[in-house]
């Protein structure tokens, strides 16, 4: 399984974000973006997710089997600094929403909505209304999304913003059984995740443009 990123470069309105940003991830392996706020963390996770039109450059998935390239959007979770979960509907209801609208492209079967709840430490409340957790429950039941279907890749802008140091804990026990069982995670943070042997890419905004690179 293998995530290919070459010579990036992404625009945001009328300017130039970042420019040659390559990366290779194969399973198993982790990559955190890194660098200060604005430069350019979330706009390189959304080009990776397929959310945002690169300006130059590719994104490629490719997995063990020979299959054909494909982008990476199709087979990835993208847990965004938004929770994507709808405030009046029930907690079980959102997962079940986003188990069916997510399919099952990584072959595997995912969690069933309990089993999930459970695993980010929140068993006995997916009946209540989204909009009823406190916030550190709602990141929790957000990241339960990523256990609830199966996909290879996860894309994580800022996963443990609002949490408390015990899922800190919990997040990064589960990214750590992902990379086991052979995922590949791409993650922006201005915390450590507590992941081993995970690289570091560290985003320098405009600076690689006014350094001439692009051109
Ligand atoms: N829709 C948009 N139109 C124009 N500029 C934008 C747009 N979205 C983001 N930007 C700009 O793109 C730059 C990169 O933003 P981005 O959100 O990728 O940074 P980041 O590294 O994730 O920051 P943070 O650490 O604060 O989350 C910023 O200067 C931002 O103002």
């Amino acid at each position: 399984m293998h995530f290919t990123a070459e010579n990036l470069a992404a625009r945001r309105g009328e300017d130039l974000i970042f420019v040659n940003i390559s990366f290779h991830l194969a399973a198993g392996e982790a990559l955190v973006l890194t660098g200060k706020n604005g430069s350019g963390k979330s706009t390189l996770l959304r080009v990776a997710a397929g959310l945002l039109r690169p300006e130059k450059g590719t994104v490629i998935f490719r997995d063990e089997k020979g299959g054909e390239d494909r982008h990476p959007g199709e087979v990835s979770h993208y847990l965004g600094h938004r929770n994507a979960m709808k405030n009046e509907l029930t907690v079980a209801e959102n997962l079940d929403f986003w188990r069916a609208f997510l399919g099952n492209p990584g072959g595997a079967a995912g969690l069933s909505v309990e089993d999930a709840a459970d695993a980010v430490g929140l068993s006995g409340i997916t009946h209540l209304p989204f909009g009823y957790l406190s916030a550190g429950q709602q990141r929790r039941m957000a990241f339960a999304k990523l256990l609830v279907a199966h996909r290879p890749i996860w894309i994580l802008d800022e996963p443990t913003a609002a949490l408390d140091a015990s899922a800190d804990r919990l997040f990064a026990e589960l990214i750590a059984a992902h990379l086991t069982k052979g995922g590949i995670v791409l993650a922006a943070t201005h915390q450590p995740l507590g992941v081993e042997n995970a690289r570091e890419l560290k985003m320098t905004g405009f600076a690689g443009v006014d350094a001439g690179v692009w051109g």
